[in-house]
């Protein structure tokens, strides 16, 4: 975790979206995205190669390792954590904008990322995204087919651990139906926004 955050949390609303890999996060955020407007999304910055139909600037900021040390050693993270054996991080500036612009933002970030959140902005609101089974979770990252075997063994390892921290978030939302899961989330949104 960076030391000397400090930011403003007057303006806007936090969320933190987690949930093991493959259970849907990115497919179910384009989805809420293509209707609803009401949250920004924050970028990170990763050390991760890009996947075939990945962007540089609107999936991740794809960067070398020197490149995410240097920012880290600048404080210019809210948080970062190693994930699945690459660097992951949450760029402080667009997110401290935008919240003092009275904006509301998503974090896409691991639990490891979420526990650092928590500490720094306890008035965030926390979202765990699970799979309605674990085997549904397999075939999901199967299907993808973004990872070799050995990659795949390790996201699902991790997954475990991961859906362990589920009861730490403030709400729990089952992916069984994209449509469905967008418009929970989205329920989530207003329903936290009409209550500040
Ligand atoms: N701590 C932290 N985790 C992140 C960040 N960005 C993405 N992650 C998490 O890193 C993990 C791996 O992400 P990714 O490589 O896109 O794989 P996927 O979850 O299989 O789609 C996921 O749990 C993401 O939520 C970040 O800025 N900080
Ligand atoms: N509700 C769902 N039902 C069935 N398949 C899904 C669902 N949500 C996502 N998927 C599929 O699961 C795979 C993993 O989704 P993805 O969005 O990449 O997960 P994550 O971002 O959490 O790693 C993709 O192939 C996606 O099409």
């Amino acid at each position: 975790m960076q030391r000397g955050v400090s930011l403003k949390l007057s303006g806007g609303i936090l969320f933190v979206f987690s949930g093991p890999s493959g259970v849907g996060k990115g497919t179910v955020l384009d989805r809420l995205f293509e209707k609803y407007d009401g949250v920004e999304y924050s970028i990170s910055m990763t050390t991760r190669p890009p996947r075939d139909h990945e962007e540089n600037g609107e999936d991740y900021y794809f960067v070398e390792e020197d490149e995410f040390e240097r920012i880290k050693a600048e404080e210019g993270f809210i948080e970062w954590a190693e994930v699945h054996g690459y660097l992951y991080g949450t760029p402080k500036k667009f997110v401290k904008e935008a919240l003092e612009a009275g904006k509301d933002v998503i974090l896409e970030i691991d639990i490891q990322g979420a526990r650092q959140v928590r500490k720094i902005f306890p008035e965030a609101v926390f979202i765990f995204l699970e799979p309605p089974s674990f085997s549904a979770l397999e075939k999901r990252l199967a299907s993808r087919d973004s990872e070799d075997n050995e990659m795949r063994k390790l996201r699902l390892e991790n997954a475990r651990k991961e859906i362990e921290e589920a009861s730490r978030y403030d709400y729990r939302v089952v992916n069984d139906d994209i449509d469905e899961t967008a418009e929970r989330l989205i329920g989530i949104f207003e329903k936290e926004k009409n209550r500040r």
